[in-house]
């Protein structure tokens, strides 16, 4: 007579998980959002240390903002107190050896006035400016009259500045419709003095993602295929945080970049098949590390 049931599975055929490594490491480089929170955890300061993770940096942050937000909108902005973001920013920079610094969410003019005089007198080291103006779920993050004091106050003093084309559309006055207005966009923002402007092309149409570097008067594309997902909540934060990671690793700008683009790729072909909330989902930033 023979057998002829099924052969049993295991309950559980995953390999032995590795044991948590004990053994020290070498000090990380630090780094530091200003930026304002996001409660649904999926843009601003919980996306920024997430990327910050990705390439080893210990991040820091000083919180411009607290939004009430989800993947369906934001219900409300608390502005911080320019004192406290000022304080915030003394207990951060009095104690931490930060050698780079990202911006988001600035909110007012007189927040982005203070980013600008600590950035004047050297006191924000590689400094990468993420322009946030309107969340992806269309709700202001930035008062009007703020626009003026970016360009006129913070761009000259950004190592890197990351506009969307939307974003890049209100600080040069510019209509970009595709990568020849995304590129006289990027020429006009170097103008106010930024050494690296990348002109994201998440919001172009087309079956490839293609930002417009212009690094110190040499220009290059970012290009990556287009991932079909409406999963794309933080993609500026993560791009930015990372930028400002790969400069605070010794990358150089240009290297800086394209790594932050790899990862920013990776993140979204992860998540893609993510149904986290009921709007435009997150990234998956977990358990990914960059090499250096
Ligand atoms: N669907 C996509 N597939 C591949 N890459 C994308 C996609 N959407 C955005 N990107 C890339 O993600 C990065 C962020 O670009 P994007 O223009 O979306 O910025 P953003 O609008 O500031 O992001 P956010 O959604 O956080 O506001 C860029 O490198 C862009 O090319
Ligand atoms: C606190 C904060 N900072 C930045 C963004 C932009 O991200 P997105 O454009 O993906 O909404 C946001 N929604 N909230």
């Amino acid at each position: 007579m023979t057998d002829s049931s099924p052969t049993p599975t295991p309950l559980d055929a995953s390999p032995t998980p590795t044991p948590l490594d004990a053994s020290p490491t070498p000090t990380p480089p630090v780094t530091l959002s200003i930026a304002g929170s996001d409660s649904g955890g999926g843009a601003g300061l919980q996306a920024d240390l997430r990327a910050f993770a990705a390439f080893g940096c210990f991040g820091t942050t000083v919180v411009t903002a607290v939004t009430a937000q989800n993947t369906c909108g934001v219900s409300d902005v608390h502005v911080i107190p320019t004192a406290s973001v000022e304080r915030q920013l003394a207990a951060v920079l009095d104690d931490l050896p930060v050698v780079a610094v990202k911006t988001g969410m600035l909110a007012t003019t007189e927040l982005v006035g203070l980013v600008a005089d600590a950035a004047a007198d050297g006191r924000l080291p590689q400094l990468v400016v993420d322009p946030v103006l309107v969340s992806a779920t269309g709700h202001r993050l930035l008062e009007p009259a703020a626009v003026a004091a970016y360009v006129e106050r913070l761009l000259p003093l950004a190592s890197v500045v990351t506009p969307n084309v939307p974003e890049a559309e209100v600080l040069t006055g510019r209509r970009i419709t595709g990568l020849d207005d995304a590129r006289a966009a990027a020429r006009d923002l170097a103008g106010t003095g930024t050494r690296v402007v990348v002109v994201k092309g998440g919001h172009l149409d087309g079956p490839r993602a293609v930002d417009v570097v212009l690094a110190d008067g040499e220009e290059h594309l970012l290009d990556a295929a287009r991932i079909d997902t409406p999963n794309v909540h933080g993609t500026g934060c993560t791009f930015a945080a990372a930028t400002a990671a790969g400069l605070a690793r010794g990358d150089a700008p240009a290297d800086a970049v394209a790594a932050a683009k790899d990862y920013v790729t990776t993140c979204l072909q992860r998540a893609a098949g993510w149904r986290l909330g009921g709007g435009p989902g997150p990234l998956d930033h977990l358990g990914i590390t960059v090499a250096g």
